[in-house]
């Protein structure tokens, strides 16, 4: 039992630990998921906006190279320069407007004639639409500071790099923008570069290492936004603030589900409920005697709880509660199985062995055991005279229910014997009244025997009461050779106890009614007289 009890509590306990860190751990998971995307979605719109500003000054520089190319203007003539002048001046991303002539020196600028011998600037790369990109120069204008270069058919614009990347940007944020190849075009928050790098090949949005990042991809340009995963720790703490006490609530509940689930299985009467279910019941069976010639007559069922650790339960310990639950029923329907399992055979190939079966107050009052007893015992060849019911004075509640349903119950062909008499309140007129065939005379008046105390009056009475009713009278408890001399001496019939034997289990009771046959031959019929 307390194998079992170990085994509820400890399944109760590691289900409430489950219950209680599985809701905890999802919602942090939760938080976790949720802050990840909100700072994905944030670096998106920070890359989408890196792309479209890259996008709005390359679209800028080709309009100006356009609008110059247009012009009817003798290249470098004071016009054509002025020309330049007005749409460098117009146009916000562009920091110089130049001419090269066909041998790829530099002619004119926005600014004037060119002095010195300045080259056309290597080309590092072409966009789809033409426009040939030299991504560092450092012309004499900028001051050492290096420049874009975009340059188309004979003209080229200068561009501040910082024009492709020129967006607002929230703390510990990294954007890069490259060509459709990942050459680097220009990058804010310098210091990130290293983290801003690794995504590069990948598209959408993610985790690299310890940086979370989102792309952008425009044509023949992409922008990255990176930031370190640290820096979703406030996020992350937003969210926990709100989803972790839904996670608490939750595993609250269900570690309260739990506790009540295991305490309703503690509960004994749970317990009960289950071992009718799984049939946890066996039966011994405790040897009857004829105390005249020592013969073995029958036996009484007696039922024990088995528990799936093997340990035996006696049935003061639970016939109680059974009884006050109504489970009493199921298993004094798993004794008339167990009976007719075990010593069937037995009870067939012995036409004079009965065996008696307690019924419970429930049973008597309903009689619902006549058709379960009838049905049970029809196929199986068992004599409806073999088995004996025993109903205790408890089961005499409802008295008029009693006499009706043993009244059946003798119909049918059973012995009816009233047990432990004596104990209760019961008295000459329930007897006259009720239709019996034995009366048990209770442990606690054979242990009085040879003792000359004011019950052991009483069992004398109680024996000559039964002869005069014309009833078998059986000896319950009988422990010593005294008291069974003593017994058979005033006529009791027959007798039960530890002297004989104790409650056997089915084959070696098989064997002890085996034993008694061999040595006194078979007993004689020992079946209803006062029937009539
Ligand atoms: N000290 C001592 N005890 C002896 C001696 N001889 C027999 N006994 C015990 O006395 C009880 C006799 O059964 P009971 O009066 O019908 O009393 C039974 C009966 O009222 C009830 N019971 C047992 N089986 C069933 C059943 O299948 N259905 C119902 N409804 N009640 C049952 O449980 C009670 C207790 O049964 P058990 O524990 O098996 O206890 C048995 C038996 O083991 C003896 O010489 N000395």
């Amino acid at each position: 039992m307390e194998a079992r009890r170990s085994r509820i509590v400890a399944a109760g306990m590691a289900l409430g630990l489950l219950g209680a860190a599985i809701p905890i751990i999802a919602m942090a998971w939760m938080s976790w998921t949720i802050a990840l995307q909100k700072e994905q979605d944030a670096l998106a719109l920070f890359a989408e906006r890196a792309l479209a500003r890259a996008q709005a000054t390359f679209e800028d520089a080709r309009s100006a190279l356009t609008a110059i190319a247009a012009t009817p203007f003798e290249p470098c003539s004071p016009q054509h320069v002025a020309r330049m002048r007005t749409l460098t001046i117009d146009t916000l991303s562009v920091e110089e407007m130049g001419y090269f002539g066909d041998d790829g020196v530099l002619r004119c600028t926005s600014w004037g004639p060119a002095e010195g011998d300045v080259g056309k600037a290597g080309i590092d790369y072409v966009t789809p639409d033409g426009l040939e990109v030299s991504l560092r120069v450092a012309p004499a204008v900028s001051r050492g500071a290096t420049v874009t270069a975009l340059h188309l058919g004979n003209h080229n614009v200068l561009v501040s790099p910082a024009r492709f990347v020129d967006i607002l940007t929230d703390e510990g944020v990294s954007i890069a923008l490259t060509n459709a190849r990942g050459t680097l075009i220009n990058a804010v928050n310098g210091e990130g570069l290293p983290r801003v790098l690794p995504p590069l090949g990948e598209t959408g949005a993610g985790m690299a290492g310890d940086t979370v990042f989102a792309v952008a991809r425009g044509e023949g340009l992409a922008a990255v936004a990176t930031r370190p995963s640290s820096g979703l720790v406030s996020g992350l703490r937003d969210e926990l603030a709100f989803l972790l006490p839904v996670g608490a609530f939750i595993a609250a509940f269900i570690v309260g589900i739990v506790v009540w689930l295991s305490r309703k299985r503690l509960e004994p009467r749970a317990e009960l409920a289950l071992a009718v279910q799984n049939r946890e019941f066996v039966v011994h069976y405790q040897p009857i005697v004829a105390l005249a010639t020592g013969i073995c007559v029958g036996a009484e069922a007696l039922v024990r709880w088995r528990r799936p650790d093997g340990t035996l339960v006696r049935p003061d310990l639970f016939i109680p509660l059974a009884e006050e639950t109504g489970l009493i029923m199921p298993i004094t329907d798993q004794v008339i199985d167990a009976v007719i399992a075990d010593l069937g055979s037995t009870l067939v190939a012995d036409r004079t062995l009965h065996i008696a079966v307690n019924l419970s107050a429930a049973d008597i009052s309903s009689g619902r055991f006549l058709d379960v007893v009838a049905r049970k015992l029809a196929p199986t060849g068992i004599r409806p005279e073999q088995l004996w019911l025993e109903a205790t004075e408890r089961g005499f509640i409802d008295i008029e229910a009693a006499r009706v349903n043993l009244a059946r119950a003798r119909q049918a062909g059973h012995s009816v014997a009233i047990d432990d008499f004596g104990t209760g309140y019961s008295s000459l007129q329930y007897l006259e009244g009720l239709p019996m065939d034995a009366l048990k005379i209770d442990k606690s008046f054979i242990d009085t025997v040879g003792k000359d105390t004011a019950t052991s009056s009483v069992t004398l009475h109680i024996i000559d009461m039964a002869r005069e009713l014309g009833l078998f009278t059986v000896a319950e408890g009988i422990e010593t050779a005294e008291q069974a001399e003593y017994l058979k001496a005033r006529g009791v019939d027959f007798g039960q106890g530890w002297l004989f034997a104790k409650p056997l289990p089915p084959t070696e009771f098989a064997a002890y009614h085996e034993r008694s046959r061999r040595i006194h031959g078979p007993a004689p019929e020992v079946i209803r007289v006062a029937a009539a």
